[in-house]
């Protein structure tokens, strides 16, 4: 497969000390990437620089065989998108006009919206099934709809590549599973996306690759139920995982230090338990 990213022999270091060491990576169009790494390891450094906010000390990234660094910013972001983690809006921008911000990299300096750019916006909105919250202001929605807006102008943007730092954090479950879910029809439709997580299983879930770093290195890199193994885990985070194989070719991470979690069951519970189970 023809490599849309490639990263070669890349060094960093905010200061003297190394932040990433001798990267080397290769990621395809329409994939779905996970990193993986303990606090520190370098995952938002490694994103910064694919997406040209950083200049490698050694080495270099392309996309397709261009060098990151050589593309002008308004260029690259037509085809690079970043999609920060949920924040809380600040300014009371109506969401269809966040959505419409997307279309910036594609004017002239001064510039009003066409008609065009709103029916591309209205078109991105509906694709995520938000298309009701077109006018509300972004102070009005939730965590979880408001990362879809952010999604919806990387959409407008033009872009085939997100990038997003830990893109689920501080949504409540449901939230997690439906945004997870819409980053793997997008990419059914050719998108690619790398993102950083802290959740084995949620790389489990949807991700083709993952990528481990530690200290600044690539330990693992591969095929996601290659690399996410009991002994990949164990050397990333230094704590023992086990990866359980479901029926339908499903896989979950339990790690062993729930056997300590345990708590005695009162005689009461059991009962209510068992009566549950009846139930169920
Ligand atoms: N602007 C900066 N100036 C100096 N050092 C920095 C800067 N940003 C990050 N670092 C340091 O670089 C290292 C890697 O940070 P980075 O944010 O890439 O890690 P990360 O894997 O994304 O961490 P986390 O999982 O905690 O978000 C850390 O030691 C961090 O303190």
């Amino acid at each position: 497969m023809m490599s849309l990213i490639t990263v070669n022999h890349v060094t960093y270091g905010y200061d003297h000390r190394p932040v990433l060491r001798d990267v080397s990576l290769s990621f395809a169009q329409g994939e779905v990437i996970s990193l993986l790494g303990p606090n520190g390891s370098g995952k938002t450094t490694l994103l910064k620089l694919l997406m040209g906010l950083l200049s490698p000390r050694e080495g270099e990234i392309l996309l397709e065989s261009r060098p990151v660094a050589s593309i002008p910013p308004r260029k690259l972001a037509r085809r690079i998108a970043y999609v920060p983690q949920i924040h809380q809006a600040s300014f009371g921008y109506r969401v269809l006009d966040v959505v419409l911000m997307g279309r910036m990299p594609h004017k002239p300096f001064f510039f009003r919206y066409d008609k065009a750019d709103e029916a591309m916006a209205h078109q991105a909105l509906e694709r995520l099934s938000i298309g009701h919250l077109k006018d509300r202001s972004c102070t009005a929605v939730s965590g979880g709809e408001r990362q879809l807006v952010l999604i919806a102008r990387a959409l407008v943007q033009g872009a085939d590549i997100f990038v997003m730092d830990e893109p689920v954090n501080g949504l409540d479950y449901g939230n997690q599973i439906r945004l997870l879910g819409r980053i793997a029809d997008l990419a059914r439709d050719g998108y690619t996306f790398i993102k950083t997580t802290h959740f084995p299983d949620h790389a489990l879930w949807i991700s083709d690759r993952v990528v481990m770093l530690k200290q600044g290195q690539v330990i693992a890199d591969g095929r996601t139920r290659d690399v996410i193994s009991r002994n990949n885990l164990f050397r990333l985070y230094n704590t023992p995982v086990n990866v359980i194989g479901l029926a339908g070719g499903y896989r979950i991470c339990v790690p062993e230090a729930l056997n300590r979690f345990k708590r005695p069951a009162p005689a009461s519970d059991t009962a209510v338990v068992g009566l549950t189970r009846v139930a169920g």
